[in-house]
């Protein structure tokens, strides 16, 4: 009989005093051998459209309701945000929000950053840097009453990378590479680091992204807050990471248009959208 492995995510420390040098093979290990990791002024594209637009587009589940805020992590995104919702303002939230969405887009940019020194090829981090464009999304999940208690549908994310916070109530679960679903705890103080389409593509196909949901167990409502990095432009695996042994698995591709593609009703059902998309 074969043995079940019980997943868990991999924890990787990322308070300051711990800031060093190693903690590049743990996040790198976390990425590229696991899944993952527990620890938007609107974009100039073609059609316009502000990036909730594409990321909103979820299957209408029940228990689930969120809204999407374009570049929370700069004051004029915040502003905008507020200005429609609350006509006569909302401080606080902007402020928390902002607060929120700043330090997790440092976050970010530090696991990206290592992830790029990690393959060798930090000559396009500064590139990457200035072609990043950020979603943040506040999602409730209510407690379901004598129905389904799927909160989130199965999905892997289109974006480059997404980082995940939550109250207590725990509901998130990961298909790992195995195809064992496992459910994320965590702690008050940690956020998931999910791998998406975009760096699957990026690092042909070296990092995965994972299939995912939310499911509602308790009695307690659910809060989670997300951070989607998405790219302008276009994505383009390094030629560094393309040799004999990992040949081309993804033609560069613009991001936008990706969504665009995923946004059409007929490709929401894809087993992966990014492979019919842009694979070779
Ligand atoms: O609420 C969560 O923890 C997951 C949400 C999610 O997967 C998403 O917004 O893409
Ligand atoms: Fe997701």
């Amino acid at each position: 009989m074969g043995s079940i492995i019980q997943h868990k995510l991999p924890i990787v420390d990322f308070t300051k005093e711990n800031l060093n040098l190693e903690l590049h093979d743990e996040v790198f290990h976390a990425m590229e051998e696991l899944f993952n990791l527990p620890m938007s002024t609107k974009v100039q594209n073609k059609s316009n459209k502000p990036l909730f637009g594409y990321v909103g587009q979820i299957p209408i589940v029940p228990l689930y309701k969120s809204i999407g805020i374009d570049d929370a992590n700069t004051m004029e995104g915040m502003q905008k945000f507020e200005k429609v919702m609350w006509p006569n303002g909302n401080d606080g939230f902007s402020e928390v929000i902002l607060l929120f969405s700043k330090l997790i887009a440092e976050l970010e940019q530090w696991v990206v950053r290592m992830v790029f020194e990690s393959y060798g090829v930090e000559k396009y981090y500064e590139s990457h840097l200035n072609s990043i464009s950020y979603l943040c999304r506040v999602m409730k999940y209510r407690n379901p009453k004598k129905e389904s208690n799927m909160g989130f549908v199965t999905h892997t994310d289109k974006n480059f990378m997404t980082i995940l916070h939550q109250n207590q109530v725990d509901g998130l679960e990961i298909k790992a590479k195995d195809g064992q679903w496992f459910g994320v705890e965590l702690c008050p103080s940690s956020f998931v680091v999910m791998a998406g389409d975009a760096i699957m593509a990026w690092s042909n196909g070296r990092i995965h992204s994972p299939h995912h949901r939310a499911t509602m167990n308790g009695n307690k409502a659910r809060y989670s807050l997300g951070q989607f990095l998405f790219m302008k432009g276009t994505v383009k695996t390094p030629e560094e990471l393309v040799d004999d042994k990992h040949p081309l698995q993804y033609k560069p591709f613009d991001h936008l248009e990706f969504l665009d593609f995923y946004s059409q009703p007929e490709n929401r059902r894809l087993g992966s959208a990014i492979r019919t998309y842009c694979g070779i």
